[in-house]
């Protein structure tokens, strides 16, 4: 009989916590900036971590979704189930998506155990972001 590996098994082997950053914010307020800078920060302190940005996840896995309110739940409701994965493998899952609503925050939240979902929120005003608009969205 083969004994399952757990979530304490892999950690003790990468030397880490397997967690979620979530990272929200308007576009344009500096979310890939600050997982980018963060994910090389971590690997460079020896430390796994993997980007899910909205951006680019809506290229393959939510291709399907699109910026309607309902949709833009399912969006986070599916990368909150990735990342739960990906923090459930040990690695740090740095999500940075607009993740408009709390309501889907918090569900991604509840999906992990206590302590393990961090929320970092881009305190840009909105005529910071819209000055910035690399994307021409305005
Ligand atoms: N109409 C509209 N509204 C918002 N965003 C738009 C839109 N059209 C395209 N984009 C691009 O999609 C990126 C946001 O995707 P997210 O998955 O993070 O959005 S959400 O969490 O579902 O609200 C967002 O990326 P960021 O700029 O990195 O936030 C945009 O580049
Ligand atoms: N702290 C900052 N100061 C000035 N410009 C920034 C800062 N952070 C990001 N930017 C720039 O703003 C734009 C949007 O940044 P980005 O990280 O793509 O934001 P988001 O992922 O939230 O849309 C990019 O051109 C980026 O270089």
């Amino acid at each position: 009989m083969c004994a399952p590996l757990k979530k304490p098994d892999r950690q003790k082997l990468l030397q880490q916590r397997g967690c979620v950053i979530w990272i929200t914010g308007l576009s344009g307020s500096g979310k890939s900036s600050v997982a980018c800078a963060l994910s090389q920060m971590l690997y460079q302190r020896g430390k796994l971590s993997y980007i899910l940005d909205g951006d680019n996840v809506r290229h393959g896995l939510n291709r399907d979704l699109s910026f309607k309110a309902e949709d833009r739940v399912e969006n986070i409701r599916r990368v909150g189930e990735v990342a739960k994965l990906f923090a459930d493998s040990g690695f740090i899952c740095i999500a940075c998506l607009i993740s408009p609503y709390k309501r889907d925050r918090a569900a991604c939240r509840a999906m992990l155990p206590t302590g393990d979902f961090i929320e970092v929120f881009m305190d840009v005003p909105l005529r910071v972001c819209e000055g910035r608009d690399p994307k021409g969205l305005v």
